[in-house]
């Protein structure tokens, strides 16, 4: 095990100055204004009646109070007033509840949109990022920090309005203080100063801590993925590792969330001391108006005056913090999030493919992965004719796949050039490319929440589902007959876990079925050059030698096929034989055979040969 724990923290990043911070909130409110203009204007004016209004409500709960003292005194018209008084806070409570019902739908509102469209373009942009990303470590870092301020977009924005209104309440809590007595406002002052201070420190480590366990966060995030898929649960099982993978989990989250509550701990007698300091300036403020209230310097609702807005500065401060806080860290993944969104994409510009080219070449291909050391293709070069039959053989680890993705334009070559009748493919529209190119990789894809018919649809989206070549792909992959057996057949869903509109379960299929499925969805594409990583690993031989047999005799496709089962390889027109990234051999499967070179020793246990005379049976 590789306990993440035990590696040193990496340093913690800059802290966040003023700056940044007003910009990051500009940058916030831009894209809400963006996404629903009238619900950002309406919660900026929410947020100020709810600063105000509290405040409102109190100064005539202090008027009420004096008149009724003054009632109470004999003064026959003091009563009125009295009444006045609480009809009108009556009133304000009345406008308050009917606003406050308004205000969180329209927050609702805003939360959705605003989300929506901040995650969309997160995904979009993922999933649109340069493909040798995808390998490196840093961008998916990176991408999960920015995801994780995606994700909580919405509730960064509830945070800004609650900050506003945080503040705004403070101000003027503080303004009415002045109104009394300057002295008592800078004493309430001064006292919220050092909870502010122990906040924010609080929450800077925090932060930091946070972003030293991006590593273990997502081992941990690895290990919960494993354990709740269904799929993996006979191999765990079976191997007794459930409890192992869980006591790993517990161990990763124990030690990254016991640190924080490490930091947390820290900070109590601290905390403490700040809050005695808040209550030590709300005593002397009421000391000091009861005070003045006896000398008759203030009037009786003076007291209550005092009361309520010292209160209200005090825990309106603290919650400013907590909510400054809280912020403090969605603000920094901001940053992550602007930076990630500022990754260039793959997709774009370029001259449109015309045609479906006559052949492709590859010229003296490199290739390197990011962050790798050792070259994985070292200067491979071989063309490819329309209608030709290719197959792509070597050892595990020798290049094969990787040469897929480069002939596909998914990496760049390091030197050297994919040509596709001579015009370079890096300069081209990529996705005119494509779109004459049906690949099916060893891990396709299982679209778990889809129906059989849509699994081998979505080969091809771009034009109306037809149900006729559904079919046909289907026999060409040999999965007609388990997908007849289905109790919906073609209707029918793949998982277990889904059920149709109309109550209808979904069935499990087995490997050789998912893989017959994907098959048929990279034969309903129709385009003109099929590639087949491993296809037929999960297929039994007979099946695979009828669905080779009609699939090479078909003179209109060109194929190029990777495998390691001599029954497919042996029909190609030319074999290349891939050894440490380079072609190690190539020609026909008799000339390679009679070559008795690597081809040979390595398929010489599936040649069957005659050991008296070393041909084949
Ligand atoms: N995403 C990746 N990041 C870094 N290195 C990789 C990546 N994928 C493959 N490699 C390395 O590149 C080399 C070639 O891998 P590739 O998948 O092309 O081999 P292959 O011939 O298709 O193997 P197999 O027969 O096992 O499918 C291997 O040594 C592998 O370690």
């Amino acid at each position: 095990m590789t306990d993440h724990e035990l590696r040193p923290p990496r340093p913690p990043r800059p802290r966040l100055s003023l700056r940044p911070y007003a910009r990051a909130v500009g940058q916030v409110l831009r894209v809400s204004f963006k996404a629903s203009p009238g619900a950002v204007i309406m919660k900026v004016v929410g947020s100020l009646i709810a600063a105000i209004l509290p405040l409102v409500t109190t100064y005539f709960a202090a008027l009420t109070t004096t008149a009724l003292a003054e009632a109470y005194a004999g003064n026959p018209d003091a009563g009125q007033q009295a009444v006045l008084y609480v009809l009108i806070t009556a009133g304000l409570g009345l406008f308050w509840g009917a606003f406050t019902s308004v205000d969180r739908y329209i927050q609702q509102v805003m939360s959705f949109r605003v989300g929506a469209v901040v995650g969309d373009l997160m995904y979009e942009r993922f999933l649109a990022l340069e493909f040798w990303r995808y390998d490196d470590k840093d961008t998916v870092d990176l991408y999960d920090r920015a995801k994780r301020f995606s994700d909580s977009y919405s509730r960064v924005l509830d945070r800004i309005a609650a900050i506003f209104t945080q503040l705004a309440s403070v101000i003027l809590a503080i303004g009415a203080l002045l109104l009394v007595s300057w002295w008592v406002a800078l004493v309430v002052l001064i006292a919220i100063i050092p909870s502010v201070y122990l906040q924010f420190k609080l929450s800077r480590e925090q932060m930091a801590h946070w972003n030293t366990q991006v590593d273990s966060r997502r081992q941990r995030r690895l290990i919960e993925t494993n354990l709740i898929r269904p799929q993996h649960i006979a191999e765990m099982r079976l191997y007794g590792i459930v409890g192992y993978l869980m006591d790993l989990r517990s161990r990763l989250r124990d030690a990254d969330e016991l640190r924080r509550l490490e930091f947390q701990k820290r900070y109590i007698p601290k905390q403490l001391a700040a809050d005695a300091l808040q209550y030590g300036a709300e005593v002397v403020a009421l000391i000091w108006v009861v005070g003045q209230i006896i000398a008759r310097a203030q009037p009786v609702g003076q007291f209550l005056y005092i009361q309520q807005i010292v209160s209200r500065a005090l825990t309106t401060a603290n919650s400013l913090v907590t909510s400054l806080s809280s912020i403090d860290e969605d603000l920094a993944n901001l940053k992550d999030y602007e930076e990630f969104m500022k990754y260039p994409t793959a997709v774009g510009g370029g001259e449109v493919l015309a045609k479906a080219p006559a052949e492709v070449t590859l010229q003296n291909i490199t290739y390197t992965y990011t962050g790798g050391t050792a070259q994985v293709l070292k200067g491979i070069s071989l063309s490819i004719r329309k209608g030709q039959h290719i197959a792509i053989v070597g050892e595990n680890g020798a290049g094969k796949s990787t040469l897929i993705r480069i002939l596909a334009g998914l990496y760049q070559p390091e030197s050297g050039e994919v040509l596709l009748d001579g015009q370079r493919l890096r300069g081209l529209d990529i996705s005119s490319w494509h779109r004459h190119l049906a690949v099916m990789s060893q891990d396709f894809l299982k679209y778990e929440f889809a129906t059989a018919a849509n699994n081998i649809y979505f080969g091809n989206v771009s034009v109306p589902r037809d149900d006729t070549r559904i079919e046909r792909a289907a026999r060409d992959a040999e999965a007609s007959d388990f997908i007849g057996n289905l109790p919906n057949g073609f209707e029918n869903h793949v998982s277990n876990w889904m059920e149709d509109p109309r109550g209808r379960k979904g069935s499990g299929l087995s490997g050789g079925q998912w893989q017959r499925l994907a098959m048929a969805r990279n034969f309903y594409r129709g385009a003109p050059f099929i590639v087949l990583d491993e296809p037929t690993s999960a297929i039994d031989a007979l099946a695979e030698h009828r669905i080779f047999g009609r699939l090479f005799a078909d003179r209109e496709h060109t194929i190029i096929a990777v495998s390691h089962r001599l029954a497919t390889i042996e029909k190609a027109d030319v074999i290349y034989m891939l050894e440490d990234g380079q072609v190690a051999e190539s020609g026909t499967h008799a000339e390679l055979v009679t070559l008795r070179g690597r081809y040979f020793r390595m398929f010489e246990s599936q040649l069957g040969l005659d050991p008296e005379n070393g041909t084949g049976t």
